[in-house]
């Protein structure tokens, strides 16, 4: 069983539990949109990442409204914030938290095959969730995709194939990111935005995010030049001793043509 595979299994387990806990139902100010942004200007996605299955422990100790706000006040566009326990030691709280100490938009970064996760990361402030195209069916992730943007969420739609660009494109996804990392393998490259994006309808509606393994503001450079209004980045952030001057760097670097 690959990783992916692996981390929907848990999941299932999980949304049991879900289903009896407590509805969360905590009034958040209304944020802007993650969508208008990238429009008119490149923008990083900067994530709460305390660990990952490919990397181990990142930074377990991190205060993550820190973090947060170190994020904000550099000018990122997003937070995105890993909530899944078992494989990245994150959690619906830490999603709330930092919802309630940011007024940018707020990505819920987890694996959902379900309304419920849906329903309970809008019910801790999210303002973005993440739909994975390789963790489901075109069926559900129509489904998942209607219901979120019914409660009027936006939605990230993750893609690394041409199969999957289909998939999010047959829905209409508006937020499309392309990442870097094959979830099944571990294996990063770039590259995989350079290729993908050449089959991107970049019409004027929809924006494409490059995320994971950005290191470098060359990196986000890279990335601009094949036409990435935004990247999402986790890791590179939560080693760096000044998070926010790589956010100002990687926001105003030009692309390379
Ligand atoms: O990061 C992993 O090891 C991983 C493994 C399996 C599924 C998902 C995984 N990461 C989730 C992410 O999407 C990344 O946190 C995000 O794109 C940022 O990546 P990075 O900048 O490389 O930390």
């Amino acid at each position: 069983m690959n990783i992916l595979d692996k981390i929907i299994a848990t999941k299932r387990q999980e949304i049991q539990a879900y289903k009896k806990e407590e509805q969360m139902s905590h009034v958040f100010p209304g944020k802007s949109k993650l969508l208008d942004h990238l429009k008119k200007k490149n923008g990083v996605i900067a994530e709460i990442k305390r660990a990952s299955p490919s990397k181990g422990a990142i930074q377990m100790e991190v205060d993550i409204v820190a973090q947060a706000q170190k994020y904000e006040h550099a000018g990122a566009a997003a937070i995105s914030v890993l909530t899944d326990e078992t494989y990245f030691k994150g959690s619906i709280k830490d999603l709330q938290k930092v919802a309630q100490a940011v007024s940018i938009p707020v990505l819920c970064k987890d694996f959902m095959i379900s309304e419920i996760q849906i329903d309970r990361a809008k019910g801790a402030g999210a303002t973005i969730v993440l739909l994975i195209a390789a963790a489901l069916e075109d069926q559900e992730l129509q489904r998942l995709y209607r219901h979120a943007t019914a409660i009027g969420l936006e939605v990230l739609v993750e893609v690394h194939d041409e199969e999957e660009l289909t998939s999010a494109l047959a829905v209409d996804a508006r937020l499309i990111g392309i990442n870097n990392r094959d979830l099944k393998t571990f294996d990063v490259s770039l590259e995989r935005t350079a290729e993908l994006a050449a089959r991107f309808p970049f019409d004027g509606e929809r924006v494409l995010i490059s995320e994971s393994g950005l290191r470098t503001k060359e990196d986000a450079a890279f990335v601009y030049g094949c036409g990435a209004s935004g990247i999402l980045v986790g890791e590179t952030l939560m080693r760096a001793e000044d998070p926010g001057q790589w956010i100002e760097e990687a926001t105003a670097v030009e692309a390379i043509k």
